[in-house]
């Protein structure tokens, strides 16, 4: 591990705050909702020699599927599951209400999907992810493919600058428009409009289920953030 680059250290750290949070909660029946992105991977690595203690997991990617697969640690299909008890995953920005913006590796839509279903939402992230106000970071809009030019007209209005990741498929076979020049203040509200344009399948924005726990990774070490009721 000496070859991590100090933000990897971060991320890794992250990874092993989130593995022994939910150690104690593990049971045999447990089923955990994995994430997307280079955070994850670290905790599905870390995740690995845990295998016996829990059921199963479920995946917001094929990549992260066949990670957890490659551990031998099984992966379901969530409409097997009665419940997910706790999801685990990176973000891309994070606020001090812990709500986010994620999708930078087109894997939003899952991943909100197992966000929904979670009894809790553990988010990981190093601290380069901490802001003032979201929208720095391009927000991610997963769209059908023959809607793409009519959501990004809506974004227009929106006061974004939609830009289409060329050549990126999602794992539902959908585009993604990435928004830029947004300075959200009010993410709920976002989230919402964004949603209600016809041709939009979600966005990026993690605000009306925000974390419930932020492991935020920092060089004077892991920093615990619970979001306030
Ligand atoms: O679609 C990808 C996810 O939202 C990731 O969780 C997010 O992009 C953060 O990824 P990373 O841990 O690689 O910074």
């Amino acid at each position: 591990m000496s070859d991590l680059s100090p933000q990897d250290r971060l991320k890794l750290a992250v990874a092993q705050a989130a593995i022994d949070y939910i150690k104690p909660k593990l049971e045999p029946d447990t089923i955990v909702g994995i994430g997307t992105g280079s955070t994850a991977a670290f905790f599905i690595d870390l995740l690995a020699p845990l295998k016996g203690l829990f059921d199963g997991t479920v995946a917001s990617s094929e990549a992260s599927a066949e990670q957890l697969k490659g551990h031998g640690i099984s992966v379901y299909d969530l409409n097997a599951v009665d419940n997910v008890a706790v999801y685990v995953d990176g973000a891309d920005e994070t606020n001090a209400q812990l709500e986010l913006i994620k999708g930078g590796g087109a894997a939003l839509t899952r991943e909100k999907i197992i966000t929904a279903v979670a009894d809790e939402f553990v988010c990981i992230a190093d601290e380069s992810k901490w802001v003032d106000t979201l929208g720095a970071f391009p927000l991610p809009v997963e769209v059908i493919p023959m809607a793409r030019a009519h959501v990004a007209r809506e974004l227009v209005k929106l006061g974004g600058d939609p830009v289409y990741r060329d050549g990126v498929v999602t794992d539902n076979g959908n585009h993604i428009l990435d928004v830029h020049g947004l300075h959200i203040h009010n993410p709920k509200s976002l989230e919402r409009a964004i949603n209600g344009i016809v041709g939009v399948v979600t966005n990026g924005l993690f605000a009306d289920r925000p974390a419930d726990v932020l492991l935020l990774g920092t060089e004077n070490g892991v920093k615990t953030f619970t979001a306030r009721a």
